[in-house]
Formats: structure tokens, sequence, C-alpha cells
């Protein structure tokens, strides 16, 4: 229990954000004036009682609610809220606030859509409410929201929001559709094995840190048991690793697996630790955009038919690029293990005496492909970079003033950009080339804890004219969009927790389930002696 105190104490330390979804509909945000200042006004019309809570349908910390205005003649647009939390004892002032907001905007803009691709990012843009619906907001969803995440409270003071389209919709249509939509949502983590000279722990080179989270996660009570996914198996590009990463993700969600149906979560955790239904309910959700029968057939055969194709088609869609994809803004060759050794598909190739290496590499236009380069960012490692971490400090400690040039909590703009661009490890003793890695590792952070989505919705008969990307399935073609959610910056302050928890998750490790491992190996070796002993006395 130490450790989820622990993060629940550094969690309070930064805020948070409170996602309101509008399932069918929402207001249009209109774009405010002025550069840099993209405020949008809530339209009047917009009511609070017309939000309808379906908070039960989520994760922790999010809370649907349905706004069923429309917006004059146009079309239904669906639309998200993200509003600030706070610790109680943070509050902030409304200036702070749009700023706050702001630099999210402008950070997605101006550093992430460059690095991810234009397609991928949906940056929204900051609006302004009456407090009065905010508050009102607020006392309709408190009592929804779970206990864990009530640390925080909901900014109702300053009356800014980010609007977000909903992407659990696709993303290539502007409007509500009233075809079904799927939507999967994909928390993957970080995909490589750190190749720093810095690493300290040997272990850090062989077994990836999800892999090794795992185990204090179920320590101490996160979960209730260790997934078999690891992200390396995701992020490898090989078909037959990437379907064994996406059938571990579905036999054991945690928080990096959500599916939702037309906007509501039919498959994944909506609290803390509680999956909201079981593979035999998800293959019937799943019947009519997979089974070629539309569910007349059932069974445990039609179950995994239905699953097998959804795995199917997430992969070729993580696969996929879209037209205007590049390859991106870095060119970050990968380095360092392509498998984790604690990876069940690894092992158990390895075991058969296979080779477990093989790798067929991810097409440079794919959201994972970009995800993983900016990861990647994070070159040294928390054991390389905590130390630049400690001469920006000792600098701004001596110099506090300086903060607001070293841009530690923006703007962040071109010039932030750029900086982010040199690679170079090449360590100067400057204050300069610590900030430039401690700014690049909040970015790579930002990409190990963010979420893809992916929405998928048949295409209908002989509409070959649709202007979107399409994916075969065995019942129909299926038109799909993906995106990337949760790209706030990983606040400065979140480093020295970052060093913590990493040799907090290390140590964890090796000291219980690798020692286990030892004892395993070693009782073998035993037997293996015993045999011989015995085949000796013979
Ligand atoms: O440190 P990690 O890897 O446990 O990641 C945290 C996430 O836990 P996870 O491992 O995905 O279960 C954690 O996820 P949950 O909120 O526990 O679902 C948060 O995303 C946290 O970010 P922040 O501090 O709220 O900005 C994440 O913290 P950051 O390290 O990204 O700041
Ligand atoms: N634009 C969006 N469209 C649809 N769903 C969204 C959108 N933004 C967020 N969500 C949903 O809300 C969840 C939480 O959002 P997000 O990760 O941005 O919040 P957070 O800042 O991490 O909040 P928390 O403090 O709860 O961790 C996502 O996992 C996703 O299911």
């Amino acid at each position: 229990m130490r450790c989820a105190c622990r993060v629940a104490s550094h969690r309070a330390a930064s805020p948070g954000m409170l996602v309101l979804l509008s399932g069918n509909g929402g207001p249009e945000a209109e774009p405010g004036p002025g550069p840099g200042q993209h405020r949008g006004k809530f339209p009047e019309c917009c009511q609070p009682t017309e939000w309808s809570s379906a908070s039960r349908n989520h994760r922790a910390g999010v809370l649907p609610c349905c706004c069923a205005v429309r917006n004059g003649a146009l079309p239904q647009r669906c639309v998200v809220l993200r509003f600030l939390k706070f610790p109680p004892n943070k509050k902030k002032t409304s200036e702070e606030i749009l700023q706050h907001l702001q630099n999210i905007v402008d950070f997605g803009k101006n550093v992430m859509k460059d690095f991810l691709g234009e397609n991928y990012v949906h940056c929204g843009e900051v609006v302004q409410l009456p407090l009065e619906f905010v508050k009102q907001l607020c006392l309709k969803i408190q009592c929804e929201r779970p206990e864990s995440r009530c640390d925080k409270d909901l900014d109702t003071f300053s009356g800014y929001a980010m609007c977000l389209p909903n992407l659990t919709r696709l993303q290539t249509f502007h409007f509500a559709e009233h075809r079904p939509i799927l939507c999967v949502e994909i928390k993957p983590k970080c995909g490589f094995i750190p190749f720093s000279n810095d690493v300290t722990h040997e272990m850090k080179h062989k077994v990836c840190r999800y892999c090794m989270h795992q185990h204090l996660k179920v320590a101490t009570g996160k979960w209730k048991k260790i997934s078999k996914y690891c992200p390396l198996d995701l992020y490898s590009g090989n078909k037959q690793r990437m379907h064994f990463a996406l059938r571990s993700l579905l036999q054991e969600t945690q928080n990096n697996l959500r599916i939702f149906k037309n906007g509501e979560l039919i498959y994944g955790c909506g609290d803390a630790r509680s999956p909201v239904a079981d593979l035999k309910e998800l293959a019937h959700h799943l019947k009519p955009f997979f089974f070629p029968s539309n569910g007349l057939a059932s069974g445990p055969h039609c179950t995994k038919a239905v699953i097998r194709e959804l795995v199917h088609v997430i992969t070729r869609v993580l696969l996929s690029s879209s037209e205007k994809a590049r390859a991106g803004a870095l060119r970050l060759g990968l380095q360092g293990p392509r498998v984790c050794e604690a990876s069940p598909f690894s092992r158990s190739l390895h075991n058969q005496g296979k080779n477990t290496s093989e790798h067929s590499g991810l097409p440079k236009g794919c959201l994972l492909y970009k995800t993983l380069q900016v990861q990647m960012l994070d070159q040294l490692d928390i054991e390389g970079l905590y130390p630049l971490y400690k001469r920006v400090e000792q600098y701004l400690e001596e110099f506090p003033e300086e903060r607001k040039t070293l841009q530690i909590d923006g703007p962040y703009d071109e010039v932030f950009y750029q900086k982010l661009l040199d690679l170079s490890t090449e360590d100067d003793g400057t204050v300069a080339f610590a900030l430039t890695k401690v700014q690049q590792y909040r970015v790579a952070m930002t990409a190990k804890d963010c979420s893809i989505m992916i929405a998928l919705s048949p295409c209908l008969q002989g509409t070959s004219s649709d202007q979107r990307p399409v994916i075969p399935s065995s019942r129909s073609r299926l038109a799909f969009s993906v995106s990337v959610l949760d790209l706030d910056l990983k606040p400065y302050e979140s480093i020295p927790h970052q060093y913590k928890l990493d040799s907090k998750i290390v140590n964890y490790y090796s000291k219980t389930v690798h020692a286990k491992d030892d004892t395993v190996r070693s009782t073998r070796f035993k037997e293996h002696e015993d045999c011989t002993l015995v085949l000796h006395k013979v």
C-alpha cells in the first residue's frame, strides 16, 4: 500500500483533467478572437440539465455526459469538455487556469502535431462557459465521480474548459453519424527498453518497464493479476506478436484497453478495477461489426472468431499510415533489445528454441511508429536525466526569475519545439544542455502515457466514394479513424517522482520476481544434479 499512497501524493501535486463526453451531439464552440487565445463562448442554450451523466461507463475520473443541444440548423456535432482539476489546497486564479489550458492547446499544436502528424492529433480549443452552467454541471456529476479520483476538485471558478472532438467517433467526418461506431482505446505505454549507458540496473536492459511495473502494481493492489501484455510486442510491427499483445490486453484490460460502442463503454474498466463485461458479452456486441451471420450464431467458437476478427482489424489499423502521414520530424533509430525477456510470447518462443528477435518493424507513417519515436526522446533514461534535472534546479534556485526564460511552464511555441530537435547527447556541462534533455524527457513521458483511439464504423453498401480510409473485415468494410489523446505535457515537478518510482519498480522486480526465477532455475538445476547422481549410482 505504501506505493499507492506515494503515487497519490505525487498525483495530488499536479493538476489533472476531468472529461465530460457528449454522446449524441453537442454545442459547437465558436472560435474566439486573438492570436494564442482561441477562446470560444459556449452557446447560452446549453443547459446543464441537458447533460445526463453515465459515469459508470467510464473509468475513474471520467464523467461522460450527453448533451442533446443542437446547434441551429447544423447537424449535431459531438464534443468533449475537459476541465482542470486541482488538489483542494492548490487553487489557481482564473488567469492561471486559462494560461494552463492554453498551454495544453499550444503544446498539441506546436509540438505534438508535428511529431505525431496532423491527422492523429486533435488539440481542441479553450472555451469560456457560463459560471452558473459549470457549477450546476459540477453538482450534477459530483456524486458519480469515483472516490479514488476525488482527491482533486473540478475547477468551477474560472469558467474555462477545453473543447475537443469526441474521439470515440470517426474523425474523418465532422458531424455525428447514425451508423454504429465501435471505438477501441489503447494506452500502449513505453515501447522500448532503455539503451542509455547511464542505466545502472542490468535488469532494465532486459525487461521493459511495463512488465516490471506490473509486479509492483499487483503487490500494491492497483490490479489483481499480472497482464501478459508487453508493449514491445505491440510495437514490434510483427503481426503475430501484435495479435498476442492485443489478446493479452483483452484478457486483462487494466487501464490499457477500453472498448466503446456508440460512445458507451462496453468493455474494460469502468472504475479503478472492475471490468464492465466479459469476453462473451463483448463478442455479442461485436457480432454486428464482424460476424457474417449477424448475431445468429453463438457458442465459444463464435466468441473466438469474433474476438480474432477484432484483433486482426485493430492490428491492420495500427499498421496503417494515413495518406498525409509523413515520417515525422524525429529520426531516432531503435536501439537496445527488441524483445522483453518477461513477455510470455517471447519466453515461449525462446523455450521452443525459436528466434525471439524476429521483428518486422513498424511502417514509418503509422501512429505507433511515431509515438515510439517521441518516447525515444528519452535518450538518457531517468537515471541519466536526473542529474541534469538537478543542474537545472540548482540554476533556478540561484536565478528563480529565469524560470520563465527557460520556458519550464511554457509557452510551448516554435522556439520550444525547435530545441526539442537537438538530439546530441554530448554533455558540455551547460544549463542549456541539461534543460534540453529535461524538456525532451517530459515530452517522451507524455508519449509514454498517451492513449490511442481507434474508431470503426461499417461502410454503407456501395459507398465507395467515401473519402476516408477503410479496412476489410469478414462482415463488411470498416471506415476508421485513429487519434491520440491525453497529450498534456508532463510537469517538470514530476521528475523526482519518476526517479524514485523507477528505482522502486526495478528493485521490487529484481528482489521478488527475479529472485523467484533464480529459485526455480536452481531447483531445476538441483533436480538435474540429483538425476545425474542417481544415474551414477546405477
Ligand atoms: O508512472 P506510470 O507509468 O505508472 O504512469 C501513470 C499512470 O499509471 P499506469 O502506469 O498507466 O497505470 C497513471 O494512470 P492512472 O491514472 O493510474 O490510470 C496516470 O496516467 C499518470 O499520469 P499523471 O501523473 O496523472 O499525469 C501516469 O504517471 P506518469 O509517470 O506518466 O506521470
Ligand atoms: N476527446 C475525447 N473523446 C473521447 N473520449 C475522451 C476524450 N478525451 C478523454 N476521453 C476519455 O477520458 C479518459 C480520460 O481522459 P484523459 O486521459 O485526457 O484525462 P486525465 O487527465 O488523464 O484524467 P485523470 O485525472 O482521470 O487521469 C480517456 O481515457 C478517454 O476514455
